[in-house]
């Protein structure tokens, strides 16, 4: 059979990474899709760059419309990155009838609705497993390997780099900006890297991941997004005493009204797996009501395992590409018609546990005003933890771990709490989940 042709958007990082595995293992794709899968034309702003990688394997040109505009391209794949030019070009190979990869999950958290309809009035697919945990197969095993269930919950370390920085500090106690700067040399980090250490990047895997666990369209604008660029290296180590690490988490939970969609630093007990995934490693829990507990976890970025994603979407997309448009698994996992509406709760609605840390004058009854006023918001504390002060100093640290509460009794606390006048400084307030 004809080998299916492939045009690349980008060879950079993933898409150098894609030359290389479809070129190394190209008998072994043959084996599986049964046809060869050949990449038929390049565009790259950096021309010589790219002929750099590809040598005379095929033609490199600089305008991407050209790829998209050779009809003997079967398949589009585009690793540009970004909303801007990159969603133009996916719409246009859409148009022009050719089916899309993309690892690009900026692009699918934010018009993943437009670009999903386009290409399901079209009859063409948009596969992209590498926009989500890079290589390891979560969206595969969301939609396909997990479909007889009704998925409860996700929790996910999906940043590579977030967790690299947290791990690296933690480890070696490098300074912030030293580990970002190797992560970025490392290949790791997006081209704007406030994408990753702002919890944007995360907040875009965690709403892809959402819609195809819920059955809801992709709402990046109502995720709630915090990064890890106020934790403190204090709260590292407390949360290490009272026996959690401190790990950026992506979670979309189905709740009785509605879907908590939220990225922020979060604490999980040290005993568990995902507490110990460590360095630019990503790991996702995924519990479902008749599976139980699931855990997939991997190499989350980088040239090469970002790449096994892509060329995996590719042989999917080989075997699939004569099927009937109607047999093929939707790309949100439940059928357009059958899709819900239940909404992305606002974070006052959420339910979690909390890490409070107060600094407070070290004198008799502030605990005791405290968690009075814990008590007086229905908030049960789990474990107190209070610093020794050091000789002469005059106040300390105290430190609250508290059971599930909903967010916005907690807001309600803070806020009474912030104004007594033996706490010294801004409360630092972080989330704690159990992951069972
Ligand atoms: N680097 C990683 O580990 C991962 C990256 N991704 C996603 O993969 C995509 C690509 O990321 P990287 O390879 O890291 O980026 P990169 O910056 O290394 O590569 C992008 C390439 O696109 C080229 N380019 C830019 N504008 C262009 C245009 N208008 N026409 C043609 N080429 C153009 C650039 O010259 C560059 O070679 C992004 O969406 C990123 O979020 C997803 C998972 C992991
Ligand atoms: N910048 C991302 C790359 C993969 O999606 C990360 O660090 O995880
Ligand atoms: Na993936």
């Amino acid at each position: 059979m004809k080998a299916i042709k492939v045009g690349l958007l980008g060879i950079g990082t993933v898409g150098g990474g894609t030359f290389q595995v479809l070129r190394r293992n190209q008998d072994e794709i043959r084996g599986r899709a049964g046809r060869a899968i050949e990449i038929a034309m390049v565009a790259d702003l950096d021309v010589e760059r790219a002929r750099a990688i590809v040598g005379d394997a095929c033609p490199v040109v600089t305008d991407a419309r050209q790829v998209i505009a050779n009809p003997e391209i079967d398949i589009v794949v585009e690793l540009i990155g970004g909303y801007g030019v990159a969603k133009t070009l996916v719409l246009e190979a859409i148009a022009a009838g050719k089916h899309v990869v993309t690892a690009n999950k900026a692009l699918l958290a934010v018009h993943g609705t437009e670009i999903f309809a386009a290409a399901h009035a079209k009859g063409v697919m948009v596969a992209f497993e590498a926009a989500v945990a890079g290589g390891i197969p979560i969206i595969k095993a969301l939609r396909e390997g997990l479909t007889a269930n009704r998925i409860e919950w996700i929790a996910g370390i999906i940043n590579g780099t977030t967790n690299f920085i947290l791990s690296e500090m933690r480890s070696k106690g490098l300074d912030f900006a030293t580990v970002l700067k190797e992560a970025q040399r490392l290949g790791y980090a997006e081209a704007d890297p406030t994408f990753d250490i702002e919890g944007v990047d995360a907040a875009h895997k965690a709403t892809i991941m959402s819609a195809i666990a819920f059955g809801i369209p992709v709402q990046f604008d109502k995720a709630h997004v915090e990064g890890i660029t106020q934790l403190q290296a204090a709260d590292i180590k407390y949360a290490e005493q009272l026996g959690y690490r401190i790990k950026l988490l992506g979670i979309a939970r189905r709740r009785d009204t509605g879907v908590e969609l939220r990225v922020h630093p979060t604490l999980i007990p040290a005993h568990r797996l995902i507490a110990n995934v460590e360095g630019a490693m990503n790991a996702v829990v995924v519990q479902g009501d008749a599976v139980g507990t699931t855990l997939y976890y991997g190499k989350g970025a980088g040239a090469e395992p970002t790449a096994s994603a892509v060329v995996a979407d590719l042989v999917d997309i080989t075997r699939l590409a004569t099927a009937d448009p109607e047999h093929r698994v939707p790309h949100l996992a439940f059928r357009p018609d059958a899709m819900s509406d239940l909404p992305i709760l606002p974070m006052e609605q959420v339910h979690s546990a909390y890490y409070l840390r107060l600094r407070v004058a070290d004198e008799a009854g502030v605990l005791s005003r405290i968690t009075t006023i814990l008590a007086e918001h229905d908030i049960s504390i789990d474990a107190v933890l209070q610093r020794e002060s050091a000789e002469g100093e005059r106040q300390t640290d105290l430190i609250i771990l508290t059971h599930d509460t909903q967010e916005r009794r907690v807001n309600q606390a803070l806020a009474q709490m912030q104004g007594l006048p033996s706490v010294l400084a801004p409360i630092v307030r972080l989330r704690k989940e159990e992951l069972a």
